[in-house]
């Protein structure tokens, strides 16, 4: 596809190159763009990929949005940022969004870094309010007309922070809209109480219609000219009451709700933004819609369509690799089954995901158990103290959460688990760059913030056998917490489903028998060193070690290594400050040890989105990174 097409293509759009020629357009005009916004987000996340339901369903508040506030003066806060392509074409970035989640392109999600309509940057779920608080608090405190708006989702509304927002928001009184895009879904859809009350808020004929009526009276909406403050006051007291009566829990809370309206009807959420964007205090506006809205497909498969892939737009046939059946599974995969294989077995298993059951494949549990099984909503600090209730009481809780969102709960895991020594296994997906999302979700930092933490086991497999082998180790219980990290994607075997073995913890293993160099890694980028250690093979002699715990970490095997190599490098698809190789240079100092060792992970800095390959190159510990410094190791000897 070439976007030298794009004036042909969007009449409309494409005379679009920041909000403020958004607002020269007539309101009559703003469905034509919406149209455009979709087309255009179509064309461009089928051929490269990205999220794409969320922001399908958000084109025609995104566009009312910019139409009404004066961004980037005011501030528009999204929540996640999955959400925010209409977002980035309207406000200057349509020439570059082909290179949306590329290696050096656009980000994903919002980032301050890319544009000062990015007034925060985001990734993980439910930062909004507590953001737009803050902005708005600040313009309080310098005496400033600046809005602010938050947009956050029904899904993320789920998480814990969301709530403190809230709760602060209402004591603070500061100027702040929030704006509740509520479409029944978060990637699965989603769980809890809260859920049921917004499904009935949005369903009761009753209240909706005396809702209508009352805000008519006010004139608060249909731009009709609003009351005077007096008799708005007067009126208001009487919504309270009703609405306490019917208990609105966002009222309760003290800040006024208004909705739900229909998040498709553009010239309405115009009307009705506009009516309540003046009022003082914090406010709420329920907007309903469709996630995937205007793309058949999406509309029907919310799930799949959250971030599809490639796919042919005209059929809505998703591209897969023709290889894939004959290809190694992905790891979260292997969890998937051989957590249901276990708790087959094993009755006290029960499964917890805090609103990952397909990214997490715990989908399959919760399909063959759906008892033991728990979506918790995205509330990861939640899922672990849930998991520690679960333990002491006798049960094995497998807790899978992503290795980034896991730092959410660092301080559940602390106090609330490994103090008490409590058996949690630990499933960390997604550990290691995981490639297109980037700086947000790279799972950089679990290695090291796992293993300072006291009667914490470290893990890593380096394939799928050795994944079934420390589940299996861990369900066997008596371990107190058990992390077991492993990456985004494949790993290498396709025949994968060996029956299990009980692992030593804490024990490595060699692979590879050498004599100049010995090179140790934790987990599945050790297929990176084993690459590396075959190509060299004529060159330098090479030991390769898989080390399989970063702790406790095998001390007989180091001082093994210790005796035999002068030189060492370590290599781990996570952050080297105090991670695995840090771990290996404390023992190495401890014992005196001599030789030069290497560390070879991510270094000191955020890194950026790309391929996992791409930004394992610029990492340096790819193949031909770890060639590099083999080689440099070799010159310098
Ligand atoms: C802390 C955290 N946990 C999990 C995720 C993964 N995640 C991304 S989007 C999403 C669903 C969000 O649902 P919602 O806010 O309703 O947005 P929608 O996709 O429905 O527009 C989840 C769980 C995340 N980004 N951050
Ligand atoms: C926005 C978000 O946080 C998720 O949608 C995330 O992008 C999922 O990542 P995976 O594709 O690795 O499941
Ligand atoms: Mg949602």
């Amino acid at each position: 596809m070439t976007f030298m097409k794009t004036e042909t293509y969007y009449p409309l759009l494409s005379q679009i190159n920041s909000p403020d020629d958004l607002k020269k357009l007539k309101k009559t005009q703003l469905e034509q763009v919406c149209v455009e916004l979709r087309e255009f987000i179509i064309d461009i996340v089928s051929c490269n990929p990205g999220h794409f339901g969320a922001s399908l369903g958000v084109v025609e508040l995104t566009v009312a949005l910019h139409y009404i506030f004066n961004t980037p003066e005011d501030n528009l806060v999204w929540d996640v940022g999955h959400q925010a392509y209409a977002h980035k074409l309207l406000t200057g970035r349509r020439d570059k969004f082909h290179t949306n989640r590329k290696y050096k392109g656009l980000s994903g999600f919002p980032k301050r870094a890319e544009s000062p309509y990015d007034c925060f940057g985001v990734g993980h779920a439910s930062t909004s309010i507590s953001a737009a608080l803050g902005m708005a608090v600040a313009a309080k405190l310098s005496n400033s007309e600046k809005q602010t708006v938050a947009v956050i989702g029904d899904g993320s509304l789920t998480g814990g922070l969301a709530f403190e927002g809230l709760n602060n928001a209402a004591m603070n009184k500061a100027n702040i809209l929030i704006i509740l895009n509520d479409n029944n879904m978060a990637i699965d859809p989603v769980t809890g109480g809260l859920n049921k009350y917004l499904v009935d808020i949005t369903s009761s004929k009753t209240y909706n219609r005396m809702k209508q009526d009352i805000w008519k009276a006010l004139g608060v909406l249909d731009g009709v000219k609003p009351s005077p403050r007096s008799v708005i006051q007067n009126m208001e007291n009487s919504i309270k009451s009703f609405i306490l009566k019917e208990g609105n829990i966002f009222e309760s809370l003290d800040i006024r709700y208004f909705g739900p309206v229909d998040g498709h009807d553009v010239k309405r959420l115009i009307n009705v933004i506009d009516d309540i964007k003046d009022l003082p205090g914090p406010r709420l506006l329920h907007v309903v819609t469709q996630k995937g809205k205007g793309y058949e497909y999406a509309e029907k498969e919310q799930t799949i369509w959250h971030a599809p892939g490639v796919f042919d737009k005209e059929t809505g046939v998703i591209a897969k690799n023709p290889e894939d059946k004959h290809k190694p599974p992905k790891f979260q995969d292997v969890f998937g089954h051989t957590l249901v294989e276990l708790a087959e077995k094993n009755e006290k298993i029960v499964g917890i995901t805090p609103a990952m059951p397909s990214g997490s494949s715990m989908n399959i549990m919760m399909k063959a158990f759906p008892d033991r099984s728990f979506d918790v909503g995205i509330a990861e600090g939640h899922a672990v103290t849930f998991s520690a209730g679960l333990a002491t009481k006798g049960y094995m809780p497998f807790c899978n959460i992503y290795s980034t969102f896991m730092q959410r709960a660092y301080d559940n895991v602390i106090h609330d688990v490994a103090l008490q020594n409590l058996d949690v296994v630990f499933c960390l997906d997604r550990g290691g760059l995981v490639g297109a999302d980037g700086a947000t979700h790279h799972g950089a930092f679990d290695l090291a913030y796992f293993r300072c933490i006291p009667n914490m086991i470290v893990a890593a497999p380096l394939n799928e056998v050795e994944l079934r082998n420390m589940m299996y180790t861990a369900q066997l219980g008596g371990y107190g917490p058990f992390s077991i990290r492993y990456p985004r994607g494949r790993g290498i075997l396709v025949d994968w489903k060996q029956p299990f073995t009980k692992m030593e913890i804490g024990k490595g293993r060699e692979l590879v028998v050498g004599a100049d160099i010995a090179i140790l890694s934790i987990g599945a980028i050790g297929v990176e060193v084993a690459k590396a250690v075959t190509d060299l093979e004529n060159e330098v002699s090479i030991g390769h070690y898989d080390m399989r715990f970063v702790k406790p970490l095998d001390k007989e095997l180091l001082d093994t290594i210790f005796s035999k190599y002068e030189r060492i490098i370590t290599v781990e698809d996570g952050t080297v400050i105090g991670g695995f190789g840090s771990a290996v240079i404390d023992y190495a100092m401890e014992k005196g040890y001599k030789g030069e060792i290497r560390l070879l992970g991510i270094p000191d800095k955020f890194i950026e989105q790309g391929t996992q390959a791409e930004l394992y190159h610029e990492c340096g510990y790819d193949k031909d990174g770890i060639i590099t410094t083999v080689r440099e190791m070799q010159r310098s000897k």
